[in-house]
């Protein structure tokens, strides 16, 4: 029935039997692309995890590494050890195989949001169920991956976005980070009202937004890339312990600038297939903006993280970065 999950949720299908036993627990559907998984002995595991994917409806990569986790533990390669709530955010985006269908998902993740349409609509339904999720799971620590890919190459094609807020990151989550082939961290420095964000601010959960390597279309995934990451997720809903890596390994960015499109005649002044952390040099033209003007790097280098001239007016538009110190660990 788990594995069934994933696709009958993007036919709109209602799966025949809401709840039901898997090995370790059992399973409870709460809604569209919403799945619990309830152990048998959840007072022994540590923590309570989110993972999400999906938010952007053409990444679909960590819709197959999540189909997999949960093939494997209905098949009984892993027992279930700890609560997980199992989201599929936009799913009538992914049955379109595009980012989004009215407006960008994962800039609506705030509780005062007064928009209406389908995708304030779904930030509200997926509010609900992490708020619904942790007050059923009061006794466990909080945790939130929020899976997605990126639009374009990058310098670290597996990195995390670490959301600014004022729940300090537990040094364990980089040394399992590392350990699942992440190879760089870019620290936010403001809020920005993603699903992590979300996570992070109102529930003081560890909360990440994970980007595993490129968009592409169901199928063209190289899932054995994702391997070690698939063990930590499978670790998270055995309720074991991850396996810890050198976080040494990993590059540490902080954003130092968020570039805004304000204009409708917006341009990047660089290629469209330029690569994220691509660095440039001080004094380069990177943004010309009807309203804002132009934008030109200062004093010392910067990166470019997630680059879209695309986006809709008043939204971000590129992240600028500059390396960071590695945390204590
Ligand atoms: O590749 C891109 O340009 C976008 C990939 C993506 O969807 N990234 C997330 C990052 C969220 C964050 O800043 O935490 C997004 O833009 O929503
Ligand atoms: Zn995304």
């Amino acid at each position: 029935m788990l594995s069934e999950w994933l696709t009958l949720s993007l036919e709109a299908r209602t799966p025949e039997r809401p709840e039901g036993r898997i090995p370790g627990g059992r399973y409870r559907l709460l809604g569209p692309g919403l799945l619990e998984l309830i152990p048998d002995q959840p007072g022994e595991a540590p923590r309570a995890t989110v993972l999400s994917a999906g938010i952007h409806g053409n990444e679909t990569a960590p819709i197959e590494l999540l189909g997999e986790c949960l093939a494997r533990l209905e098949a009984g390669l892993t027992r279930l050890g700890a609560p997980v709530l199992v989201i599929l955010g936009n799913l009538e985006a992914i049955r379109r195989a595009e980012r989004y269908v009215s407006t960008n998902l994962n800039r609506l993740f705030r509780r005062d949001i007064d928009e209406v349409g389908m995708e304030p609509d779904r930030a509200r339904e997926l509010m609900a169920a992490v708020d619904g999720f942790h007050a059923r799971h009061p006794a466990h620590s909080r945790l939130h991956y929020d899976l997605h890919t990126a639009i374009r190459d990058s310098r670290y094609p597996c990195f995390v976005v670490s959301p600014y807020a004022a729940t300090a990151v537990a040094p364990e989550q980089w040394r399992w980070f590392a350990a699942a082939g992440i190879q760089a961290v870019l620290h936010q420095h403001r809020h920005s009202w993603t699903f992590s964000h979300y996570s992070k601010h109102y529930h003081g959960a560890q909360a990440f937004t994970l980007e595993l390597g490129r968009a592409l279309p169901f199928g063209h995934n190289d899932l054995a890339a994702l391997a070690p990451m698939g063990r930590l997720l499978e670790s998270l809903i055995a309720g074991r312990e991850p396996a810890a890596g050198d976080p040494g390994r990993m590059a540490f960015f902080q954003v130092e600038h968020e570039l805004m499109r304000e204009a409708e005649a917006f341009r990047l002044c660089f290629p469209d297939d330029t690569p994220n952390f691509t660095e440039f040099a001080p004094g380069t033209l990177l943004a010309e903006d009807g309203k804002a003007g132009d934008y030109r790097v200062g004093a010392t280098p910067l990166r470019v993280v997630f680059p879209n001239a695309q986006v809709e007016p008043g939204a971000r538009a590129a992240l600028l970065v500059s390396p960071a110190s590695a945390p204590e660990t």
